[in-house]
């Protein structure tokens, strides 16, 4: 979206205080929307501080920066340098550098290297505020244990995934989309709508712990 700058100096940097955690923006360049605070409370509320949040979408930290406050540990990745670089200082601004490790990939290789590695055992929790496409990230998780030795111990993690839709049944739209993406027959999700964002299209959140057949799934040879 194109924004314009009506009075004052000439730039779109600000400060943001959102629940008491403040976000250095620069709007030109990096996500932000503020009517999604109160979804950010719910979804944060459901963390303990067992968790270890994956943030695949991470933007400048209006979820895992919060988090960091309550879990254990936060990964935190976004593809947008200029997002990296807000997330960053803005880990500093709330003093909470030390238990977020931030991440500058595409989704789907930050979601390939963290359950390859020896972090994925830990991962209770997933993020994933994308709601144009995100969706199409969840075959990452096809497989992702498949090379494990069977006496390993394994977290699946609850994921969070956030989409739109514009059927007249959101709900079952959306669980469809997310059942073909994983190649499953059913997946018990909890489903809510955070808000309409146009006339006839809602904003939706579904909730699901991965699905063990998908985590152990046999990858087809070109993924
Ligand atoms: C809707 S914003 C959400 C940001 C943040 N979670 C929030 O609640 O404000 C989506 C973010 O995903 C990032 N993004 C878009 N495509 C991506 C991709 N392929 N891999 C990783 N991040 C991506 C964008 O740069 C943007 O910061």
């Amino acid at each position: 979206m194109q924004l314009e700058v009506l009075a004052g100096n000439n730039s779109l940097v600000t400060m943001l205080v959102e629940n008491g955690f403040r976000f250095n923006v620069d709007l030109a360049t990096v996500y932000w929307n503020s009517k999604l605070a109160t979804e950010r409370q719910r979804l944060l509320s459901g963390f303990n501080f067992k968790d270890v949040v994956c943030d695949v979408f991470a933007g400048v930290g209006p979820i895992c920066i919060p988090a960091a406050k309550i879990v254990k540990r936060v990964y935190a990745n976004d593809l947008n340098p200029y997002a990296v670089d807000y997330l960053e200082r803005n880990s500093v601004l709330n003093k909470l550098e030390k238990k977020i490790e931030v991440f500058n990939m595409d989704g789907r290789r930050f979601i390939d290297a963290m359950f390859a590695s020896q972090k994925a055992h830990k991962i209770t929790q997933v993020v994933m505020n994308l709601p144009n496409d995100a969706t199409e990230f969840l075959d990452a998780f096809r497989g992702i244990y498949r090379d494990r030795p069977e006496d390993a111990k394994f977290t699946f993690p609850k994921i969070h995934l956030y989409g739109f839709s514009k059927a007249r049944d959101p709900e079952f739209d959306f669980h469809e989309r997310i059942r073909i993406a994983l190649a499953e027959v059913a997946v018990n999700v909890e489903m809510r709508r955070v808000r309409l964002v146009a006339p006839g299209k809602w904003m939706l959140c579904a909730s699901f712990v991965l699905p063990e057949s998908v985590a152990f799934a046999r990858r087809s040879p070109n993924m």
